[in-house]
């Protein structure tokens, strides 16, 4: 399984929040000393009356200095409990609505503010973040469905490195998925128990211009993996870092922000070079398709992708292969299991497997390719 390097980047910030007095704890909280008036009320005085002259006692039963006791101390007790109740339910709902941004330590609830279908079976959830959070270029929050306790990562789609309290999730529906299903199923108003972010990959963050060339091969919502590279290497303060994506999916309306990666190849024109592939041609209309068709092959990828470093050593001149040793290169793998295996092998549980696959054939090893876990 899966283990990222956890990394906290809200916790700081929360527990020193976390201080502060909230309006909904109650006023005798703040002033420890602040008399409590449901309990400082004396027991009626009509009770303990003795029985006037001719008065029968079964009328007005005369008590007993020690049921007097009796009886106010139940009193006092109930009001006590009432107003211990209420101490709570409103110290339980102070905490949640004042509960921490996002952290790596514990379960957060974090409110769903909107569901956006974006295709058959993906949608987009909105969240909410009480405090303000960074999440990192590259991360990942774990969603976990209340009801049988499991979680799943997801990768917020726009994420940056600096302080935010909304982020958005993609999420695919799988008919036998756990967590999937339940987040579908979710209603706005909802608060998900969430935990995070954890970087995924390291490289993403403020060394990314180490790189000259980044390729890439997104496979279905995987794309949401590289979104936030792609934005931070293209708009990168110091250095023009050159991009490359082929973008897979099962059909055109699985190939989410289409749009958004369109107009980003318009716009950075010298850097960006996208090209997409759809497992079938849809029938209603085959004519208006203009990529490619079929799983990922070296045909798609030998143009696009910065070349193979083993090759380039091995066929290289001197001169050559100083400039390429210069130029520093990766090619980054995001999407379901069955594409990565396709496109690079198996990453196994270290993630340190041989490269294979299309990739391997190509003669890309491990040092120039990073397979993101799914
Ligand atoms: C770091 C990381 C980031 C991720 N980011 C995203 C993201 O942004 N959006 C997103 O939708 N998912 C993302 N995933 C995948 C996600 O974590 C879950 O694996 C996925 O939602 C399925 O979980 P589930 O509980 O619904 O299904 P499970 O109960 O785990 O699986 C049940 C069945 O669903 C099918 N299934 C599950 N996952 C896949 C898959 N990927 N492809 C094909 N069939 C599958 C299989 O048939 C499986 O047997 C990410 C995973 C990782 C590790």
């Amino acid at each position: 399984m899966f283990r990222p390097s956890i990394i906290s980047t809200c916790s700081v910030r929360a527990r020193a929040a976390a201080s502060i007095p909230s309006p909904l704890i109650p006023s005798s909280r703040l002033r420890p000393n602040a008399p409590l008036r449901f309990y400082s009320r004396s027991p009626p005085k009509a009770a303990f009356n003795k029985p006037k002259p001719g008065e029968t006692s079964a009328r007005a039963p005369r008590a007993s200095t020690a049921t007097n006791v009796v009886t106010f101390l139940a009193v006092s007790s109930l009001s006590v409990g009432a107003y211990l109740y209420q101490w709570n339910k409103n110290r339980q709902d102070s905490s949640s609505l004042n509960s921490e941004g996002l952290t790596t330590e514990k379960w957060t609830p974090v409110l769903l503010t909107k569901i956006t279908k974006v295709s058959e079976h993906t949608s987009l959830f909105d969240f909410q973040l009480s405090k303000p959070c960074t999440i990192p270029i590259s991360s990942a929050i774990y969603v976990k469905d209340d009801l049988i306790q499991a979680m799943r990562a997801y990768t917020p789609v726009h994420s940056t490195e600096k302080d935010q309290q909304t982020f958005q999730l993609l999420i695919k529906r799988y008919n036998e998925g756990q967590v999937s299903r339940f987040m579908h199923s979710a209603k706005p108003g909802q608060k998900i128990e969430m935990r995070g972010p954890v970087v995924i990959w390291p490289g993403g963050r403020s060394d990314l211009e180490q790189w000259d060339e980044i390729g890439m091969i997104a496979g279905g919502t995987g794309i949401t993996g590289l979104l936030p590279i792609i934005h931070s290497a293209l708009t990168h303060p110091t250095k023009k870092i050159k991009i490359s994506l082929l973008f897979a999916a099962q059909s055109p309306d699985e190939l989410y922000f289409k749009d958004e990666i369109d107009q980003l190849a318009k716009t950075f024109k010298d850097q960006l070079r996208v090209a997409y592939t759809i497992d079938k041609v849809p029938s209603t209309d085959p004519s208006e398709w203009k990529g490619y068709v079929g799983y990922v092959n070296q045909d798609m990828l030998k143009e696009l992708l910065p070349a193979p470093k083993a090759i380039k050593d091995s066929s290289s001149t001197e001169e050559e292969k100083d400039k390429s040793e210069a130029k520093k290169s990766i090619v980054l793998v995001c999407g379901p299991e069955s594409m990565i295996r396709h496109v690079a092998g198996s990453r196994g549980m270290s993630g340190q497997e041989p490269i294979r696959g299309v990739l391997g054939a190509m003669g890309y090893k491990i040092d120039q390719v990073f397979r993101f876990p799914n």
